[in-house]
């Protein structure tokens, strides 16, 4: 594990322009052959009601309609996003650093994350450090809290993001891989939660879970991570079922991601999904605001990802088959 010793104020204040779009995802996505029963994307925030929860007797959970703009949401917050160095993670510490909240980043790679951390007292951001190491490792999960303790004596919200390496390919066999992919891309947040529900207790806190459609439907060619997926939804729904027969104000929102344009999800799978992704930098937002706002779930893209859970129970089986469908299977690879 290395610990930064990148902190300090922002080199410039945060514009406080960046408000949310007045409409998200306005444009045709086109995924998993669903856009024609998708129709046209609409916001989730259009979409949905205010699924706030945990909430003991204590603070109000912000409306709607009294929702601070995107700037003032998470202003001098205290924020640790995992995953943090590219993709969806990279962009959501851009979006908290123009919020102005202090930001604690991890990921593997140092280099990365030094430029990130830059780059976002660059925006504004009120603070922000990072540690590197892998989250395969049983320790980094209680060095991340604890460094969030004696910096910032406390947490606002913890974003879990990151991912190990997985593939889009037929099961290999590999049951190492699959054991692999759990501590990383479960066990890990089970750890980082657990260490950190004591500081979020306190402040009456957040837990945003960057989860995946593939959590939700399982489709070919992402069996380990699927698995992964499916794990997350079931710990951190029934936690926060305890949260709130226990009265404990600590919100945990479960983010249902579809395909979106970062760089190892294409990479991983443009030659076999033709669909167009959605933009990372609006899914980071989103996943922001859904977090701020204590939602339960978010959807993103909201059609999309909705169509496809309300087609599913129905009838698996036809979701099935339209997914196996709309992939080009001849260029799937086996390892
Ligand atoms: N992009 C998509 O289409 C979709 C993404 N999602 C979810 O969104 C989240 C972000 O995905 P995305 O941005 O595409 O992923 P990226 O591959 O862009 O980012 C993954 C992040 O995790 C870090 N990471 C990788 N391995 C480890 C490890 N062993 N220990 C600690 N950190 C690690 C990476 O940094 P480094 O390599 O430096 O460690 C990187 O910061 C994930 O939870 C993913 O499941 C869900 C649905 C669709
Ligand atoms: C294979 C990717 C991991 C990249 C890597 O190996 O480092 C996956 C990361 C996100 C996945 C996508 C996802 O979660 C949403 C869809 C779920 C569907 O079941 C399959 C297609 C997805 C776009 C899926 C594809 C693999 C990932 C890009």
């Amino acid at each position: 594990m290395k610990l930064s010793l990148l902190s300090g104020q922002a080199g410039c204040r945060a514009q406080a322009s960046h408000v949310f779009p007045t409409k998200l995802g306005s444009g045709p996505r086109l995924q998993w052959g669903l856009t024609r029963l998708a129709g046209t994307e609409r916001s989730s925030r259009d979409r949905e009601g205010l699924q706030g929860q945990g909430r003991g007797t204590a603070r109000a959970v912000p409306t709607l309609s009294s929702a601070p703009s995107s700037a003032e949401m998470l202003r001098g917050k205290r924020v640790i996003v995992t995953g943090a160095s590219s993709g969806i993670g990279e962009q959501m510490a851009y979006h908290l650093a123009r919020m102005e909240a202090h930001l604690l980043l991890t990921a593997r790679t140092e280099a990365k994350l030094q430029k990130v951390v830059e780059r976002c007292l660059e925006l504004g951001a009120a603070s922000a450090r990072y540690i590197s190491g892998s989250m395969d490792s049983p320790s980094l999960p209680e060095q991340v809290l604890r460094e969030a303790e004696n910096t910032w004596g406390g947490l606002d919200m913890l974003i879990l993001n990151h991912i190990g390496q997985s593939g889009f390919t037929f099961f290999s066999g590999d049951v190492g891989h699959v054991r692999k992919l759990m501590e990383t891309n479960f066990v890990s947040y089970v750890a980082l939660a657990t260490a950190a529900l004591p500081m979020l207790k306190e402040s009456e806190g957040s837990i945003v879970v960057v989860s995946s459609i593939a959590g939700k439907v399982a489709g070919p060619f992402t069996a380990p991570y699927s698995a992964t997926k499916f794990a997350l939804d079931g710990f951190f729904s029934s936690l926060r079922q305890e949260l709130i027969i226990e009265k404990v104000n600590v919100s945990i929102t479960l983010c249902i991601l579809g395909y979106i344009n970062t760089e190892s999800a294409v990479r991983a799978v443009s030659h076999v999904i033709p669909d167009t992704p959605a933009p990372k930098e609006e899914c980071a937002l989103e996943i922001i605001r859904a977090g701020f706002l204590r939602h339960r779930e978010l959807h993103y893209p909201a059609r999309t990802v909705s169509t496809m859970l309300l087609i599913h129970s129905i009838s698996p089986e036809l979701l099935n088959s339209i997914i196996r469908s709309s992939y080009r299977l001849e260029n799937v690879q086996r390892t």
